[in-house]
């Protein structure tokens, strides 16, 4: 089995594609027609340079509008066939794409189809070439790789076989079970893409928002497993048309494809019980603690920031400048070092959470498989606790189950600290980032390949200066959450804060606690500065959820949001003040409830813009 990519999925021109394909790992390439087409190389150049760097070219793609064409079309359909055929001989590649007729002028007449399509097995023959017919989905008859597969059985020729594409299958929701019907060796080649479940017309869905395997909502998995189960060996190829991609880096792209591919590959494997090359995705336990670095000057604000949230110095680092402050078994570190890699953090970003400490099921089979599939993993001061780095260049230490204490204990001089009282936060809720738009995609795909969490629906959010994206990403148990925020919108909340701190990063950490008003109250009478949320949004809250008087007076006086799911469960949620103008914390109350409060992200966006710091003119 071969790791492939189409050149219509990597931004630049063709040379450039083909470099970054080589420097990204792939065994082959395909070559789309118009790169090829709007290129100064010739094929003999062409091919020269993809061997040079250690390619093979495996498939030249596409060619429409053949079978079942009136004359004169049908006739000048061969002779467009016959040159693209001298294309390829000089190319040295033996594939082409026949894409099914899209043409309102093709004729649904099955003999005819299948004559025309012997003819091109025949001419194939005589170039010593293979031809794979592609079911597309939009085709004007032959829109469904069954009735593709139907028709390859009836043609029978050795030249000519079935191009299966995970995209126009899964779009057109055609059973993944239906692979089964097919020979493998009746497949000439297979692309992949995933793409976000979206109800609009399948040719602008196919052409704007493919995404790879493991950044959208399709069973690629399962087609995957599919294909395996019958033996199919051939080539995997990622053909992903995608605005982003076109407008990204090549080289990203291309990494993200080798880690997509061989992501979908061991998925495939242990779901047949088959041997896998790397261990499986990490199970998340939990997230043991949450790291700053912190610039001298914000020291004592942050210090006060959290012990007005409930948390108390527990410990200092033995040999560096670093503080542990807990509030129950809630952790945050604080770390000052004036070297090493908090300090290049700060120096960047400037006061922020640099690293988040996760508990996994095996921390060693978690760097394992994080550098089975590209991730850059680091070794630390701890080597009980190494490390791989996320989003921004900040670190996810991984720990393994019950190692923290010990940790804490040989690294810290801990000093003891009350118990948690009334109304305390009891643990984390959830870890929000901001990325670039550019790297959204990217960042999905990291979590989703290298630890074992599933996504939910992406929701759209209206910030008072532009659309926002969130993704949320989150483990079975609910004990690891993550939201990852991108927009356009330059002025955005998330962008500002891009901007301002030098990339990606931790926008916000959220807490969760039993008593949520109980909190409130505790923060606020500490000191803690809170965002206000207008009376309007009191007003319809109180009606729409049937609070009683006395309730929505306490979400009123307390600056409390609130949002209920289709089955009644509740989320409660405030938020404090900006630090800096930078991150900010969360505090949350939820029972059953599986969102983030999507509704109430306007109402906050817009509480939290009235504080926003005016650009100099
Ligand atoms: O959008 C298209 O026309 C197109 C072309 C070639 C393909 O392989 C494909 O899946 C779609
Ligand atoms: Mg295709």
């Amino acid at each position: 089995m071969t790791n492939a990519i189409a050149s219509v999925s990597l931004s630049g021109t063709l040379e450039d594609k083909i470099r970054a394909a080589a420097a990204a790992g792939f065994d082959e390439i395909e070559i789309f027609d118009v790169d090829f087409l709007a290129s100064p190389l010739s094929a003999r150049e062409t091919r020269t340079l993809i061997g040079d760097l250690g390619l093979t070219c495996s498939l030249y793609q596409p060619f429409r509008d053949l079978e079942g064409m009136p004359d004169p079309l049908r006739a000048r359909a061969f002779d467009r066939l016959r040159q693209k055929f001298d294309v390829m001989a000089e190319l040295g590649c033996d594939r082409l794409l026949l894409c099914s007729n899209c043409s309102p002028l093709a004729s649904d007449d099955r003999p005819r189809i299948v004559a025309d399509l012997r003819e091109v097995g025949e001419i194939a023959a005589d170039r010593g070439l293979l031809v794979g017919y592609e079911a597309l989905a939009w085709a004007t008859h032959v829109w469904d790789h069954r009735v593709a597969w139907d028709i390859v059985r009836e043609v029978d020729h050795p030249h000519f076989g079935l191009l299966l594409d995970s995209f126009h299958s899964l779009a057109r929701a055609v059973p993944n079970e239906s692979i089964r019907e097919i020979d493998p060796a009746k497949i000439v080649y297979v692309q992949l893409a995933d793409a976000p479940v979206l109800d609009m017309n399948r040719l602008y869905w196919s052409r704007h928002f493919r995404n790879l395997p493991g950044q959208g909502g399709f069973d690629v998995e399962g087609y995957v497993t599919e294909l395996t189960r019958i033996g199919y060996t051939g080539p995997l190829s990622l053909e992903i048309f995608n605005d982003r991609f076109r407008s990204t880096s090549a080289a990203l792209v291309a990494r993200d494809g080798v880690r997509s591919l061989n992501a979908l590959r061991d998925a495939a494997a242990r779901n047949l019980g088959q041997p896998t090359r790397m261990p499986g995705k990490a199970e998340i336990l939990g997230v043991e603690f949450v790291e700053f670095a912190v610039a001298p000057e914000d020291r004592t604000a942050l210090e006060q920031t959290i012990a007005a949230m409930g948390f108390a110095c527990a410990g200092r680092h033995r040999s560096k400048q670093v503080t542990l402050w807990r509030c129950g078994t809630t952790n945050l570190v604080l770390n000052f070092a004036d070297d090493g890699f908090a300090r290049a953090y700060r120096l960047t970003h400037g006061t922020a959470i640099c690293a988040i400490g996760l508990v996994v099921r095996n921390s060693a089979a978690a760097i394992r498989r994080a550098e089975a599939l590209g991730g850059k993993t680091e070794v630390t001061d701890i080597p009980s606790m190494p490390a791989i780095r996320g989003v921004g260049g900040s670190l996810v230490y991984v720990l393994d189950h019950g190692s923290a204490e010990a940790i804490w204990a040989s690294e810290f001089d801990l000093v003891p600290v009350e118990p948690a009282g009334e109304g305390a936060i009891e643990g984390f809720d959830h870890l929000a980032v901001a990325v670039h738009n550019d790297e959204f995609l990217s960042w999905q795909l990291y979590w989703r390949a290298l630890f074992d969490v599933q996504v939910q629906e992406a929701q759209d959010v209206i910030d008072p200066n532009g659309l926002v994206v969130s993704q949320a990403i989150q483990n079975a148990s609910g004990t690891f959450r993550l939201t990852m925020n991108a927009t356009d919108a330059r002025d955005a909340l998330s962008s500002r804060f891009l901007s301002q701190t030098f990339g990606a990063g931790f926008q916000h950490l959220a807490f969760h606690a039993g008593d949520l008003p109980a909190l409130a109250r505790a923060v606020r009478a500490r000191g803690l500065g809170c965002l206000p949320i207008p009376a309007n949004y009191q007003d319809d809250a109180r009606a729409r959820f049937g609070l009683s008087p006395a309730e929505s007076a306490t979400l009123r006086e307390l600056d409390i949001l609130v949002d209920e799911d289709a089955r009644g469960n509740r989320y409660r949620q405030f938020y404090s003040r900006a630090f800096n103008k930078s991150f900010f914390f969360e505090f949350v109350e939820r029972s059953g409830y599986e969102g983030y409060g999507a509704p109430n992200a306007p109402i906050r966006l817009a509480a939290q813009s009235r504080y926003r710091v005016e650009p100099l003119p």
